[in-house]
């Protein structure tokens, strides 16, 4: 057995035994209260899930099993030492709740490297199947979908397997699956944007560096924007809607495909991860009303007002758990200031921030002025020359899979159950308000 697989089982055993005995002991303890208005308003501060990759401080931001990004970036293996973290090591760090050392994350890389040899042609054919203009979004969730034929755990299942062992078949899908999501990202960037002019993968490169060089743009700079962004996008705790979707999907043992799938279904949402296209769309529509490169901080005020008194949100701004700056936002500003300070898209990013927080303060209800993870991505990638926007909602999927996919294979070894919350019609609601 895979060493990795040993660790996971020594690791998870124990853990599996105290949710055990938290539900058979301790069932009745009470939680928490829950007020109206939090289940009228997206569940916000309910605590109703059982997650341990991430946690979400709303004024500290993500911390990766205890582990902030700046620590992680010093303590996760870098190929050089000036360089970014590799992906690999966070998913080992979210998967076993220990730091990676070189070698463990070496033998993730080749582990991805080797299973992503053998995607079936299908896949590749029910995306060329489908409309050069369809939304990168849906080639790139179709395409997860038609994976599926491939799901290790639905064979498995359909034998008869023992209950206790369902994440052991979760494990090797997971593992698939997240190996050969850069190869199709790729494959739909070449196809819309390249004309199909595909770029085989280099088996030698990391994971993130794989990517890069499969999409074309395999500078050492990118190669590093990449392993950056794989990792900060990689896991926000369990309740955001592409990571609580994968959850709930996998709760009736659907396979991982089907799980992730439906967590990119939530991320392609513009309230989710399609913000970070939209705020590129927003910064230029901007610029072509004001009918200029480079608007004055009163100019980009105004703009910002305009959106607000037309009903519409500012994208890459507010958050439904933060309460501060994103640290995912601020790490990447300090990317972009280190390398490409004059950047005309960082500079614009940089004036936004100097007004907007205020803008939104004024409007007097938005919970969070603040900038989020997705108010400066597409900036950074479109400086480093990834200027298509369609493409950035798959990148972010590909990085969420190491987080939704751990947790999916930590739901199997916690061995929970089908998750099935109540609902109630609007009378039940207003019977509950007290009597004047
Ligand atoms: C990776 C990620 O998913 S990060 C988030 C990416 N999404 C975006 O950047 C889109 C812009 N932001 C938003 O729409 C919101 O801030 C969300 C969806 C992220 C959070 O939503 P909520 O938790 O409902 O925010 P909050 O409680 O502050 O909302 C209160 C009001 O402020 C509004 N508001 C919140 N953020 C913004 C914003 N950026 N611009 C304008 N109005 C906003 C809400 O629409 C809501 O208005 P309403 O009462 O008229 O319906
Ligand atoms: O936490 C959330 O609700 C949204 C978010 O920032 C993420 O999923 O990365």
């Amino acid at each position: 057995m895979d060493y990795i697989k040993q660790k996971l089982i020594e690791v998870a055993l124990p853990k599996a035994e105290m949710v055990h005995k938290l539900v058979k002991e301790h069932g009745n303890t009470v939680l928490q209260e829950i007020t109206m208005q939090q289940v009228l308003t997206g569940m916000k501060g309910i605590v109703g899930l059982l997650t341990c990759t991430s946690k979400l401080d709303p004024q500290e931001g993500i911390r990766f099993r205890g582990y902030s990004i700046p620590e992680l970036k010093q303590k996760l293996p870098k190929i050089k030492e000036d360089g970014e973290p590799l992906p690999e090591g966070i998913f080992y760090l979210m998967l076993t709740g220990e730091l990676p050392t070189n070698k463990d994350v070496k033998h993730i890389s080749e582990q991805w490297a080797t299973r992503a040899q053998v995607i079936p042609s299908h896949v590749f054919d029910v995306i060329e199947a489908l409309p050069k203009d369809a939304h990168p979004m849906i080639q790139f969730n179709t395409a997860i979908l038609a994976m599926s034929t491939e799901s290790q755990f639905r064979k498995a299942y359909l034998i008869g397997m023992d209950k206790k062992d369902y994440w052991d078949p979760t494990y090797e899908g997971v593992m698939d699956l997240i190996s050969r999501l850069p190869i199709i990202a790729a494959y739909i960037y070449r196809r819309v944007f390249h004309k199909g002019d595909h770029i085989p993968q280099d088996p030698s490169l990391d994971w993130a560096g794989n990517l890069a060089h499969m999409m074309g743009h395999s500078s050492e700079e990118v190669k590093r924007l990449m392993r950056l962004y794989m990792l900060i996008h990689s896991d926000h705790e369990g309740g955001n809607v592409s990571a609580h979707a994968t959850h709930l999907v996998g709760s009736a043992l659907s396979n991982p495909y089907y799980s992730f799938s439906a967590g990119m279904n939530g991320l392609a949402g513009p309230l989710h991860g399609m913000a970070n296209q939209d705020v590129m769309h927003w910064l230029n529509k901007m610029k072509r009303e004001i009918g200029s490169e480079d608007p004055t901080e009163a100019q980009i005020k105004a703009y910002a007002e305009e959106t607000i008194a037309n009903g519409r949100v500012i994208p890459g701004y507010g958050h439904a758990v933060l309460r501060k700056t994103d640290p995912r936002f601020q790490v990447q500003l300090d990317f972009a200031n280190k390398y490409i300070p004059d950047a005309p898209y960082i500079k614009l990013v940089n004036k936004v921030y100097n007004v907007v927080p205020d803008v939104l303060l004024n409007t007097g209800k938005v919970k969070n002025p603040w900038p989020n993870v997705d108010a400066v991505s597409g900036s950074l990638l479109t400086s480093f020359g990834i200027a298509e926007y369609p493409i950035y909602t798959v990148l972010f999927g590909v990085s969420r899979s190491l987080g939704v996919l751990t947790s999916l294979i930590w739901d199997r070894l916690y061995g929970l159950p089908i998750e099935r919350p109540k609902s109630e019609p609007l009378q039940w609601f207003i019977d509950r308000v007290p009597k004047q």
